[in-house]
């Protein structure tokens, strides 16, 4: 697809930022994962920490369907602030006048509102917490129970961490650490992403916990690096605190771009949704050649 023209628009989650896609009004379908990269590149592209790649769905039940390319242009399962981005997208452009849209994302079918104060509320569904469907390989790993949950050790060069796996349709090793604003993010985070016991890799949370209402989040995503914000990472955090004993839902999620608001009415059952409210924003739109 190289010389093709593509119109973009530049839209922010809480600072996690993406270049948003209309595959309905043009043909994407030939750009490769090498192509995806360099238009997330900050240097060499327009630069973004996503791609969202808006479609028409394959099921019935929904109305898009949106997929997900980290900055290095692999394609990827979920992305919370992504989704309300998605929304605010496709009512800006006109594509849908629903304030509750039904979005098909890999294997997922998500609900999303539009809500009067601007804000987007986005049910991400239940919490994934068996180790096959994370995907988590715990054998060989210490381990110890925590609450309702199991905590694993991870080893890496100089130290060993006690991470909660969780997915929330994509799959996060959350830590809980004294002071998220010291913790070693850049140099811990890229051995979590790539530890065995995630096949598949990993977005690696590293949570402070400052009461049972309110925490302190930053997240080295895989495949991005460190974001200034994630909204399954955000849900994965609470999850796990709750889990943990240490969080009670609603749960306001502090990150470095902004904050989210998270719930999880988990005392019914495990299998009730996280839901996630947060702001998007559109910030500018333009049009590129790729090469
Ligand atoms: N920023 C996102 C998550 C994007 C995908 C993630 N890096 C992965 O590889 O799973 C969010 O807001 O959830």
């Amino acid at each position: 697809m190289t010389g093709t023209r593509l119109r973009f628009t530049k839209m922010h989650g809480a600072g996690n930022d993406f270049i948003v896609l209309n595959g309905i009004s043009q043909d994407l379908s030939g750009i490769t994962k090498e192509q995806w990269a360099r238009l997330a590149h900050r240097q060499l592209g327009i630069g973004a920490d996503q791609i969202l790649l808006v479609e028409k769905p394959t099921v019935a039940e929904a109305e898009f369907r949106y997929r997900i390319f980290n900055s290095d242009g692999g394609e990827v399962e979920q992305c919370g602030n992504g989704s309300r981005c998605f929304v605010r997208f496709v009512r800006e452009k006109g594509l849908t006048k629903n304030k509750t849209v039904k979005v098909q994302v890999a294997h997922t079918i998500l609900s999303l509102t539009e809500n009067d104060d601007g804000q987007v509320t986005v049910n991400m569904g239940a919490p994934i917490l068996t180790n096959e469907r994370i995907p988590f390989t715990s054998s060989g790993l210490q381990e110890k129970i925590e609450g309702k949950t199991n905590l694993y050790q991870l080893e890496l060069s100089d130290h060993a961490v006690w991470i909660n796996a969780v997915s929330m349709g994509n799959p996060h090793a959350v830590q809980i650490v004294q002071d998220v604003d010291t913790a070693p993010v850049a140099k811990d985070g890229p051995q979590i992403e790539t530890h065995l016991a995630f096949p598949k890799k990993v977005n690696a949370g590293f949570m402070q916990i400052q009461n049972r209402h309110e925490i302190k989040l930053r997240v080295f995503e895989r495949g991005s690096g460190e974001t200034l914000a994630c909204g399954t990472g955000a849900c994965a955090a609470v999850v796990s605190g709750i889990l943990r004993g240490h969080l009670d839902s609603p749960v306001t999620v502090h990150t470095r771009g902004g904050d989210l608001s998270i719930a999880w009415n988990s005392a019914s059952s495990a299998q009730n949704p996280v839901m996630m409210t947060g702001p998007a924003q559109t910030v500018f739109e333009g049009e590129i050649t790729l090469d």
